[in-house]
């Protein structure tokens, strides 16, 4: 073991399910920076960490060198596990081949990390095992019991506990190899504490509160002091019927007299909206992403193009405000799958369903539209950038 050295470890393998769709929280931007940059920039400019190792999802390795772009190096990139213990545990291993004296295991999602934090949690690492940042419990606490109030709790001597978590390195590594509990520990001091170490708190900062859900990112911009300007794209796209008994529409499969025609699985209601994000971001359109002469989009689900214009929304640090979308057509009724598909497009993109909607017009039999011979879908999306 090297005395001298302390290495910190990034654990950036979850899915930020709490988010919503889209590309994985650590890789978005925050200011026109991916967030694991930020959280990487600060370990790695610190005069006492060594090195910065990092676990990422399986699958997620491309996300993550292109969040780090080409100067961030990390000493190892390991794969994750099913639980944020488990992706603790391998990216450990992976450091043990040369065992450092110190470590701080720090969460990718927690992307401001104030250097004061840093210098505390080393200083506290000469008094004892182990150091955690922690912040006062300032609200009221109750039980949450469904929608009724439960009863207080005394929230005197409570705290909440933040990240970087810094720890004697053989100390957490054995913690961790001995960890035999049923229930999963959300963090690395319970999985010490359970081996019998004391660990110090020393004070946290707001500022490293944890992107957890999509109104955190929001919040950060305005913790940065980004500005945002709003954007509006929009989008419009037409397909002729064939033979067929149903339409793909807004994710969902509707029954109809006829078909869609169309290289992908010819959901009008989503091209219009993918075409919208697009323009927002000034990105060309679905046909110069998906051409329909690459046989690799022939009968594609369409969820997959609006999901990949959402994510170069995010990946330059956009947020969805609203969609709106108009189908034009004289049937099939769309009133009766209205809500299903404003769910649908929600789930698509991580947007509650009251930034979601969808409004249906005919062209009184007018129009090729109105002569039943296609549809037509326009849309309208708002997003809120930071000004380059
Ligand atoms: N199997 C997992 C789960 C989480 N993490 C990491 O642990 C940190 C804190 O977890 P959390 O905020 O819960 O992230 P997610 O698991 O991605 O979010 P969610 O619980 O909403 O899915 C994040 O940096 C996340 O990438 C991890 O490395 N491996
Ligand atoms: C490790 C942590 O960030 C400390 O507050 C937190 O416990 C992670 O919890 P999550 O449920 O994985 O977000």
């Amino acid at each position: 073991m090297d005395e001298n050295r302390t290495v910190a470890l990034i654990v950036a393998a979850g899915n930020g399910t709490r988010m919503g769709g889209g590309i994985p929280k650590q890789y978005r931007q925050v200011g026109g920076v991916a967030v694991i940059a930020r959280a990487f920039d600060a370990l790695a400019a610190h005069s006492g960490i060594d090195a910065v190792h990092v676990v990422t999802g399986a699958g997620q390795e491309s996300l993550l060198r292109a969040a780090l772009g080409e100067g961030r190096r990390p000493a190892t990139i390991t794969p994750g596990g099913a639980t944020r213990r488990e992706s603790v545990k391998a990216g450990l291993e992976a450091i043990a081949a040369t065992p450092p004296a110190r470590v701080l295991i720090h969460d990718a999602a927690r992307p401001f990390l104030p250097a004061p934090v840093i210098d505390r949690l080393l200083a506290a690492l000469g008094e004892a095992p182990g150091a955690v940042p922690t912040l006062p419990v300032v609200d009221t606490l109750v039980r949450a019991e469904g929608g009724t109030l439960g009863d207080s709790v005394d929230r005197a001597g409570l705290a909440r506990v933040q990240t970087p978590q810094a720890f004697h390195f053989d100390t957490i590594l054995a913690a961790h190899r001995g960890w035999q509990d049923d229930a999963e520990p959300t963090d690395d001091a319970q999985v010490a504490r359970a081996a019998g170490h004391a660990i110090l708190a020393v004070p946290g900062d707001t500022m490293l509160e944890k992107l957890t859900h999509e109104a955190d990112f929001a919040a950060a911009e305005a913790r940065l002091g980004v500005a945002m300007t709003s954007r509006v794209g929009m989008g419009y796209d037409v397909h002729a019927f064939s033979d067929g008994d149903h339409i793909m529409l807004c994710g969902l499969k509707i029954p109809h007299s006829h078909a869609l025609a169309g290289h992908s699985d010819a959901d009008v209601g989503l091209h219009a909206i993918t075409d919208a994000l697009l323009g927002c971001i000034a990105d060309g359109d679905i046909g110069s992403h998906f051409p329909p002469s690459d046989a690799r989009w022939k009968g594609a689900d369409s969820g997959t193009f609006l999901q990949h214009a959402a994510s170069l929304v995010a990946a330059q640090g956009g947020i969805i405000d609203h969609v709106d979308l108009t189908i034009i057509c004289e049937a099939p009724k769309v009133g009766p799958h209205r809500d299903a598909m404003r769910a649908k497009i929600g789930e698509l993109l991580g947007l509650p369903i009251g930034r979601v909607s969808v409004k249906a017009t005919t062209t009184e039999q007018l129009g090729f539209t109105g002569r039943r011979e296609g549809m037509a879908a326009q849309a309208v999306a708002s997003v809120r950038m930071p000004i380059a």
